[in-house]
């Protein structure tokens, strides 16, 4: 078994099974057999147990968040936030259910109708991390269902709980056996290997860190599976001289804190204009100073990291950038507790080359630079290997979308410190991944196109 722990006070709040490589095996034994029912279900079939899905999520909230907060550590309001942005991707998937697409032409010389469908590719693997339990799940349960595939899903073993909940849901819903499949295991490597080996699947999304998403397009390769990868991020947090300062620190707050700092769309590096610098960083530490940081059972706006590991690199990545000539100019306090507490802090003057600017620090830290050129801000923002999300806050909106569509990112929040919404399509360049979740996109990631070549004399 695998104790699942409370990251605030590390006591046991449950256990689950510690799957092995023969459990893979059988849940896609059980996935496959599922599949051709499945796949063969009526799109307002599928749809309508989608749709009861997210009903049933809305009405377990207050549940669901709780268990959330008991294995992740997040706030209360975070949690209740992950389980309706979890929940949306069940209705909108829903709606997208009955919309597999296709089309019907006539080829250019004649004699020839194209028939092109979208059909289910298979078995869908489904790999998830412990920083969105709920949400990173049904972002990929959701679509997987709606397009007629069944699945096998791996959530991360410090957060087995929600994933196992959702699946319930589902069952309750009228998902029949088999379509849903979960195995929890500390043998990640193993399962997922065990996956990919498997000729019975055809897909593999995974969301978690750019190393691990590498050796698994690696494996994917060896039996050319379709991949969706979401990896990590970078994300920068442009503000202008004509930024509307409050607004910006209002979007800030939530696109570095959200979840503890804990996102790959995370505001990483702030790049704040010289001529406001100074006033951003005060208004904005002050607000850093004041959030309340502890376990969720007492109404904190802040958890705990993850674990005592991500508490000791945030710590070393911080002592570094210091090292280098940076600047705490504001911390919250912590309490004392067993918990794996960081202090929300803002650091001034930390220079590009820093690995707070250089690597996504997943944790309550922002840090903050200056520029005064907007080509060179570009350029700056660019260097980096990873794309996935960015804000920008600046009053002339015209100035806004310029900056925002040179940024190398796959998502912009402008003059807004969030950008996930199921309507839109999530995902990054360069290493930060490949493909996209939510929208229409999110469903064609789990359907394969087939034509119909038709003479027709
Ligand atoms: N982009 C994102 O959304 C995320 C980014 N990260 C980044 O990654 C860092 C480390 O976080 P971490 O949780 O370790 O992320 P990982 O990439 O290690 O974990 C994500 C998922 O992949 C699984 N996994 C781990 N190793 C393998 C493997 N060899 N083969 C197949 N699956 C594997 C994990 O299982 P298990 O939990 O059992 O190890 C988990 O389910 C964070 O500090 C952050 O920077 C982390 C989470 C999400
Ligand atoms: O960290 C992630 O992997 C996803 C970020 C959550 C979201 O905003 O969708």
């Amino acid at each position: 078994m695998i104790k699942v722990l409370n990251p605030a006070d590390l006591s046991i709040v449950g256990e689950v099974p510690d799957g092995t490589t023969a459990d893979a095996t059988g849940a896609v034994d059980k996935a496959a057999k599922a599949f051709p029912a499945w796949a063969r279900t009526a799109p307002r079939a599928r749809s309508e147990i989608l749709h009861k899905t997210f009903e049933l999520m809305l009405r377990d909230r207050s549940r669901l968040a709780e268990l959330i907060s008991l294995e992740n550590g997040k706030s209360e309001a975070d949690a209740l936030a992950e389980v309706g942005y979890a929940a949306e991707f069940f209705r909108w998937f829903a709606e997208e259910a009955v919309r597999p697409g296709g089309d019907y032409g006539e080829a250019p010389a004649g004699g020839v109708r194209t028939l092109v469908t979208a059909k289910p590719i298979g078995v869908a693997a489904l790999v998830t991390p412990w920083n969105f339990p709920a949400a990173m799940a049904t972002r990929k349960i959701a679509p997987a269902l709606a397009a007629g595939c069944t699945a096998v899903l791996k959530p991360a073993a410090e957060t087995p709980l929600t994933a196992l909940a959702i699946a319930e849901l589902l069952t309750e819903a009228g998902v029949p056996a088999g379509v849903l499949n979960v195995v929890t295991t500390t043998d990640a490597a193993g399962v997922v290997s065990t996956w990919l080996a498997d000729s019975r699947v055809r897909v593999i999304s995974f969301t978690g860190s750019t190393p691990v998403g590498k050796t698994l397009l690696r494996q994917a390769a060896d039996r050319v599976v379709v991949t969706a990868m979401e990896l990590g991020g970078n994300a920068p947090f442009v503000v202008t001289e004509d930024a509307d300062l409050e607004k910006a620190v209002a979007g800030a707050m939530i696109a570095k804190f959200r979840n503890g700092g804990q996102a790959c769309t995370a505001a990483n590096r702030f790049y704040v204009h010289s001529a406001v610098a100074d006033e951003f960083t005060e208004l904005f530490g002050r607000e850093v100073e004041k959030l309340a940081v502890g376990p969720y059972s007492q109404g904190a706006q802040i958890g705990p990291l993850i674990s005592d590991t991500a508490v000791q690199r945030v710590t070393s990545v911080v002592d570094e950038a210091v090292a280098a000539g940076a600047r705490v100019t504001h911390q919250a306090a912590v309490p004392v507790a067993a918990g794996h507490f960081y202090p929300p802090t803002v650091l001034r003057d930390v220079p590009d080359d820093s690995t707070l600017f250089t690597e996504e620090i997943f944790g309550p830290v922002a840090s903050i630079a200056t520029w005064s050129d907007d080509d060179e801000l570009v350029a700056r923002v660019n260097e980096s290997e990873f794309g996935l999300a960015g804000y920008v806050y600046a009053g002339e909106l015209g100035r806004a979308i310029r900056i925002s569509e040179a940024l190398d990112v796959g998502m912009v929040g402008v003059n807004r410190g969030l950008v996930s919404d199921p309507s839109a399509p999530f995902g990054g360049v360069k290493q930060s991944g490949l493909g996209r979740e939510g929208a229409r996109d999110g469903l064609r990631e789990y359907q394969e196109t087939q034509y119909l070549s038709i003479d027709w004399p």
